[in-house]
């Protein structure tokens, strides 16, 4: 599906213009010195693509390795204190924290009591960044066992007032930037990451944060959040992701005039300008790393890198295709439930963006694998934008991607507004995409219960307070008959309907993060040289049917996100088959793999928190056993006071 190529027929091919800056010899005092190349020139086709990958590539470690801080030294995860006296006195730790070796429960405990201590989402946002710099497999513990909890805490809603605030609250490095005036030398300071084996990198320039506008290099929280549910969901090594902001100018004054701004005073960057930084990035983090699966989050118009770099490079746009494979899934389950036909479904579609036009383009995908035709599944969709709805002939230059959807059956009449619009059509599914919190009114939800006996009804801009309804709301107005999911997420809630009938209701949560961490793996692990639009439908696909009987007892649309580790499995397993089906997987020995088999691979591929220490006891035994040399002195078991034996 090409993006910018909106009317029907045509291939726009952008030509790759990539000029390299020369690096000045000065520009860094450091000891690599690996400036843009003529080898790190834009790849041209396939087959560089396929050039990209040396041959004998290994396969991700499955052991542990002592963790490394961004500065390459040992990081402080090395003062575990879950660490048994011989594993601290093989790190030169010993001494250095507490003596006694604690249980993962009791770590746990302590920094939930320090968590609960904390008053705002913000105070307690900050002590999860520090306990993830402090103790990485510690907070990715605390964070897998209790995701319900504090997957808002690191990712959507707070992470959205973290952004605004990121300068005034900044504490710490835990990403790259890298800044128009870099240009030219990306590589050398891509050159300065400190881990050596990145496999994934999430990069933002911040121009559209959540549904917050542009907030410049503020944005990093973005990366970083999405990049942790990487490592949580999925098991993608900590140390082999990437958070990538890119400061190419802001267009927000206020921040611009901010004396506590950390980005630069410039305003935004041309387009050209930002494709040749682009294409010197790209160019640059392949050539660093060349596996490196690259995605692409919350950029105010990312069509067009979407469109020239997704032949050539293994990258995606979360937010056209990652929320339009979550969203298809949870819709997918929906229109089951409706229980109408696909063929009698009106979708208005309130913002015809990034987001919005990635989730439409989605759904006709599944309308016509149910059997209709391009232009019958197109036709189910309206879409708006601040014009109002989107058609033919309103008189504006429509933004390519828009083009597609614009109506022709409007007969010269123009609808301004969503309420002339949903009385124009009275849709059957109701989506929002705007960044316009609280815009479906109780008078519109009235109106969707009237026309549907289940109206499909899915809020989902972020964070909690730009979502075009609550939860709440959605179910009171509906009478509870709501098929409902939001981007971020709401509590249940218990209700009793006209019928006297009282019980709870529970929201899904619409959010990309049920399938980007999939996407990425999926895509590491079959080493694809592209993610193609079968894998990212294969996700969202994969997720509809990940529910289990009692999850679809309780209503819910998307499964509970508990289990998200687990459903991400199984999203990996289906890119990796789709990737397979498409010929772009180089790890070609997994074709023959059985599903069980190759779950049980993609799971020992996975970075579990909880193992890592004795994944680090092993490591140490079989070293010390094969120098020959383990002694007394160096045995040691958790729960056991460490000092006695040197
Ligand atoms: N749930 C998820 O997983 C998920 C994923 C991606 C984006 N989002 C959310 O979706 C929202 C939009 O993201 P995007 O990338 O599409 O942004 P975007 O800027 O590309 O698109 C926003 C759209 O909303 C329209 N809009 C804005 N104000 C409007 C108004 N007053 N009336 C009518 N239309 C209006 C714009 O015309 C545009 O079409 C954001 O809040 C984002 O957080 C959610
Ligand atoms: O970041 C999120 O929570 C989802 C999405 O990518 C967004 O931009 O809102
Ligand atoms: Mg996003």
């Amino acid at each position: 599906m090409s993006w910018m190529c909106a009317r029907k027929g045509t291939t726009r091919r952008l030509a790759c213009v990539h000029k390299p800056r020369a690096a000045p010899s000065s520009f860094f005092s450091l000891d690599h010195s690996s400036s843009v190349s003529n080898s790190s020139k834009l790849l041209r086709s396939q087959s560089d693509t396929m050039a990209r990958f040396p041959s004998q590539q290994q396969s991700r470690p499955v052991h542990a390795t002592p963790f490394m801080n961004h500065s390459n030294t040992p990081s402080d995860a090395n003062y575990d204190t879950a660490n048994p006296s011989y594993i601290r006195k093989y790190l030169r730790t010993y001494g250095l924290t507490p003596p006694r070796a604690e249980s993962y429960e009791t770590q746990k405990a302590r920094c939930l009591a320090q968590l609960g201590l904390k008053s705002t989402p913000i105070d307690k946002f900050l002590y999860l960044s520090t306990l993830r710099k402090n103790n990485v497999h510690l907070f990715y513990r605390l964070v897998t066992d209790h995701l319900r909890e504090l997957t808002p805490l690191i990712y959507t809603p707070v992470v959205g007032e973290a952004c605004q605030r990121w300068s005034e609250i900044y504490q710490q490095p835990e990403g790259m930037y890298l800044s128009w005036e870099d240009r030219g030398n990306l590589a050398a300071v891509i050159a300065n990451w400190p881990q050596p084996n990145v496999e994934i990198t999430c990069i933002t320039d911040g121009s559209r944060i959540l549904g917050l506008g542009d907030l410049g290099i503020n944005g990093m929280g973005i990366p970083i959040g999405k990049l942790a549910l990487y490592t949580a969901c999925a098991g993608i090594r900590p140390e082999a992701t990437l958070p990538l902001t890119l400061d190419l100018g802001t267009g927000n004054k206020t921040l611009r005039e901010d004396p506590l701004y950390m980005g630069s005073r410039r305003g935004k960057i041309s387009p050209e300008e930002e494709r040749e930084f682009m294409d010197e990035l790209m160019a640059a983090l392949t050539e660093r790393w060349p596996g490196i699966v690259i995605q692409f989050e919350d950029f105010k118009n990312p069509f067009p890198a979407l469109e020239r770099y997704r032949d050539l490079y293994t990258c995606f746009n979360d937010d056209i295709q990652g929320t339009g494979a979550v969203i298809l899934g949870g819709v997918i389950n929906a229109v089951k439930r409706a229980g109408l036909p696909c063929k009698e479904h009106r979708a208005v579609f309130l913002g015809a963006g990034s987001a919005g036009v990635g989730v439409a383009k989605q759904i006709v995908e599944f309308f016509m694998r149910e059997g209709m035709t391009e232009d019958e599944a197109r036709g189910c969709f309206y879409l708006v934008d601040t014009k109002g709805l989107v058609t033919a002939d309103r008189g504006d230059k429509l933004a390519d991607h828009k083009v597609y959807f614009a109506r022709q059956d409007n007969n010269g009449e123009q609808y301004k507004t969503l309420e002339e619009v949903i009385d124009h059509v009275k849709p059957t599914i109701l989506m929002g995409l705007s960044t316009l919190g609280g815009v479906f009114t109780p008078e519109i939800l009235r109106k969707m219960a009237d026309w549907n006996t289940a109206p499909i009804i899915f809020p989902l801009s972020n964070p909690s307070h730009k979502s075009e309804c609550d939860f709440e709301s959605a179910v009171t107005n509906t009478d509870g008959r709501c098929l409902f999911a939001s981007g971020s997420p709401f509590p249940s809630m218990s209700f009793t309907n006209s019928t006297g009938e009282t019980r709870t209701y529970y929201p899904g949560q619409g959010n990309n993060m049920y399938v980007f961490p999939g996407i990425g793996l999926g895509s590491i692990l079959s080493k694809a040289v592209r993610v193609t639009d079968n894998m990212i439908y294969a996700s969202g696909a994969a997720l509809s049917q990940a529910l289990t009987a009692e999850e679809i007892e309780r209503g819910l649309l998307y499964p509970d996100i508990t289990r998200i580790r687990e459903v991400s499995i199984v999203v990996t397993r289906k890119v990796m088959r789709a990737a397979q089906d498409d010929k772009v997987d180089r790890e070609t020995a997994l074709r023959t793999m059985s599903d069980s088999d190759l779950d049980n691979w993609i799971k020992a591929r996975m970075y579990d928190p909880h193992t890592e220490v004795r994944a680090l006891e092993r490591e140490v035994g079989h070293l010390l056993s094969s120098l020959g040399s383990l002694s007394p002195a160096l045995n040691g078991s958790s729960e056991d006071l460490n000092g006695s034996k040197l």
